[in-house]
């Protein structure tokens, strides 16, 4: 009977540093002497800010993620990099945030049922009641009615970066969460909250967007999924998308069609993340698409 060798693992292996020769040969090494055979690579030298990026798509044997994660440490610190590698396809445990309208949070609950999304929502957090959602159903997922006034703000933001630590959340999803992040909360999750803003930014920042832009008749609206900064709507950018309207819509139809937009910018941008797809560079992102 032969024996065969067990099966390779997946693993995805981004980075980041200062651009200089010799980077893409480093981690070819450090994966090929480790046993790892490369699937893809992708990578971005930006001359503006000298940094470089990189992803890689590769199989290691069983006992080679010891071994390139000892070989990844040694060159990380040589070129002084940033480094992540983790398995692929493993689902990234999520914390929802939605406010009264609930159209990408259903869609997000959708998607990660039918497995379209590899996320594992930990809990959703509110603002209103779980009664506003007559139309979700949350299933197993944990439902947080956590309102929020002028008199409350620090106390319910303690109330849910605790439920970020303690749900083991690896990152947070603004799903059309009303509520301005305070420059504490938005250092906390710098990196790993994603906020979908109901404009093609940076025009039309703040809470009202398609009345904004059918005041100002434009001919295009659209959605931007950006990472969370303490400055609003001024975030890294990760994802957009436009469609065409025209003087016959009004705020109501720029509305409805804007739900579509925003619900497939946030899920696109949602699966980036749990792909290992998008490393920040500086006030902007490299997003590695397929
Ligand atoms: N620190 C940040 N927090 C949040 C951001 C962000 O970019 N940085 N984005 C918002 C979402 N958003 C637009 O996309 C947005 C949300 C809320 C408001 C706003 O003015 N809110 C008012 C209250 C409105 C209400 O209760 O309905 C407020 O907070 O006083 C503007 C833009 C999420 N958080």
């Amino acid at each position: 009977m032969t024996d065969h060798p067990p099966p390779a693992a997946g693993f995805v292996l981004t980075l980041a540093c200062a651009d200089r020769p010799g980077i893409v040969a480093g981690v070819s090494r450090a994966l090929a002497e480790a046993g790892g055979d490369i699937r893809g690579a992708q990578q971005f030298g930006d001359e503006d800010t000298g940094r470089f990026f990189m992803r890689v798509v590769a199989t290691l044997p069983p006992d080679g993620e010891a071994a390139v994660r000892a070989a990844l440490g040694t060159l990380g610190a040589e070129f002084g990099m940033r480094w992540r590698l983790s398995a692929r396809g493993t689902p990234r445990r999520v914390l929802l945030l939605a406010s009264r309208f609930d159209h990408c949070l259903a869609d997000l609950l959708y998607r990660w049922r039918t497995g379209e999304l590899r996320i594992e929502p930990v809990g959703v957090v509110s603002n209103h009641p779980r009664g506003s959602y007559p139309a979700l159903d949350f299933g197993s997922v944990p439902f947080h009615h956590l309102p929020v006034g002028a008199d409350n703000r620090a106390e319910q933001e303690a109330a849910v970066w605790r439920l970020f630590q303690d749900s083991g959340a690896e990152f947070a999803v603004l799903a059309r969460y009303m509520q301005v992040l305070s420059d504490d909360l938005s250092a906390k999750l710098a990196g790993r909250c994603i906020n979908i803003h109901h404009s093609f930014l940076p025009g039309f920042k703040g809470a009202r967007p398609y009345h904004q832009a059918h005041a100002r008749g434009v001919k295009l609206i659209g959605a931007t999924a950006h990472f969370v900064t303490a400055d609003l709507d001024e975030g890294p950018i990760i994802e957009q998308d436009v469609e065409r309207i025209s003087h016959a819509d009004s705020p109501a139809d720029l509305i409805r069609k804007g739900r579509d937009i925003e619900r497939r910018v946030l899920a696109q941008a949602v699966r980036m993340f749990c792909e290992d797809r998008i490393l920040l560079d500086g006030v902007r992102t490299v997003v590695f698409g397929d």
